[in-house]
């Protein structure tokens, strides 16, 4: 006989990762052992899949070769350029994003392979490919083009440039490098968890990507941050307080708030509240950054809830000039290093998982012909 269910499998340990860690009570976040408060602002975000994909910080020579590797990575086949125009037209980004992924698969050169070479390569391209997928689907939608690539540029950099069309500020790449750094991995929450299960099977990385992207859109999970941002826009900016507290008496949550595993400040809050702040001092208007803190602070008054790294990510975003709708593909631009590498890590060492189920159906029942029902 089974034990009882862990309702959403709280708690359980359901895989074995060298990627990343996090202390719940402390609110600290490691990626193979490095702490995240050292790596934001200070790494970019190629040296973090570096980290995640090939398993160390890169030395100079490993990150040139690594990016050169990006920057080969990010061709797209044909047979995702043909379909980009009609997909922008009928899909929600993260939608096109899954439908693009599972076309890339087809033109992909190791697809008949899960062999950890093979793996690696398809994590570069598939990490390589996921903002320009962004900014190629955004531009279709738009009717515009996207610029070319500037090979000065990183991935930070050129997915601001494709995105907003202009060229951004020495301090917004730096910013939004430090947003893809914090985003990067998350030991087993849900997308990654998903990606696994379906790695286990020994599909393939492109299929267990798919199911990733499936999970993140989801508002519990990645799909929160664009949430924080239409509440954000949904109150007038003097009667925030009110507006928490009607929502909660409603039994409705306030998206970007509460973790499963975090007890404490998210330790990727910290930073993203700071460079929100930043930003919007910037800027000259600092309204949602304001209600921001207020709403904060209310939902820590009525429910001891702590923002999440959506929360912040929300008017990161905005303020960098992102558009709202792609703030969850912006997540997975990132967290596709993240998904990658626990695919590889999968498949290095796999077991099928299966767990079990708690019956609490009907038992006993007699069948009768279908005229008799
Ligand atoms: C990248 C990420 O995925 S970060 C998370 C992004 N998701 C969100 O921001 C959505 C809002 N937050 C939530 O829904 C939850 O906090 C989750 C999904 C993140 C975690 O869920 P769980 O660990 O299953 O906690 P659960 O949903 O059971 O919440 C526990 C209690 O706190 C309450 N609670 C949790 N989060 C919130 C919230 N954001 N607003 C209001 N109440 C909340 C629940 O209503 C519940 O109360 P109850 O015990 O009185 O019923
Ligand atoms: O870990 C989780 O459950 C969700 C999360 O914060 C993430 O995926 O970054």
């Amino acid at each position: 006989m089974a034990d009882k269910p862990t309702k959403g499998l709280a708690d359980v340990v359901a895989a074995s990762t060298a990627l990343s860690d996090i202390d719940g009570k402390a609110g600290r976040l490691f990626y193979r052992g490095y702490d995240i408060h050292d790596l934001a602002g200070r790494t970019s975000f190629e040296e973090i899949a570096h980290l995640l994909h090939r398993g160390t910080l890169p030395t100079r020579e490993q990150l040139d070769a690594y990016c050169a590797r990006l920057v080969e990575g990010r061709t797209l086949g044909a047979l995702v350029e043909a379909n980009i125009p009609e997909i922008a037209e009928k899909q929600a980004p993260m939608e096109a994003l899954r439908t693009l992924v599972s076309l890339a698969a087809a033109e992909d050169p190791d697809k008949n392979s899960n062999d950890i070479e093979a793996n690696v390569r398809k994590a570069a391209r598939l990490t390589a490919q996921q903002p320009i997928l962004v900014a190629r689907y955004h531009a279709a939608r738009s009717g515009t083009s996207v610029p070319d690539p500037d090979p000065e540029y990183g991935i930070a950099a050129n997915f601001l440039y494709q995105i907003t069309g202009r060229r951004p500020e020495q301090r917004e790449i730096e910013i939004f490098d430090t947003c893809l750094v914090l985003h990067a991995d998350h030991t087993m929450n849900a997308s990654t968890f998903a990606a696994r299960v379906c790695a286990a099977t020994l599909s393939d990385m492109h299929s267990a990507i798919v199911a990733a992207i499936g999970t993140l859109k989801g508002p519990l999970h990645g799909g929160a941050n664009e949430q924080v941002m239409r509440t954000l826009q949904s109150i007038e900016p003097g009667k925030v307080a009110q507006a928490v507290r009607d929502k909660l008496a409603r039994g409705e949550k306030i998206m970007g708030f509460g973790h499963r595993v975090y007890k404490t400040e998210d330790p990727r809050a910290t930073h993203l509240r700071k460079m929100s702040q930043e930003l919007a001092e910037a800027r000259g208007d600092d309204t949602y950054f304001r209600m921001s803190r207020e709403m904060e602070e209310v939902v820590f008054e009525e429910k001891g809830l702590y923002p999440n790294v959506d929360f912040y990510a929300a008017t990161v975003y905005h303020y960098l000039g992102i558009p709202t709708d792609l703030f969850t593909p912006v997540f997975s631009v990132s967290r596709m290093s993240g998904w990658t590498a626990h695919v590889i890590e999968q498949h290095a060492d796999n077991r099928l998982i299966r767990p079990d189920s708690e019956y609490i159906g009907e038992r006993d029942q007699k069948w009768k012909p279908i005229d008799e029902r």
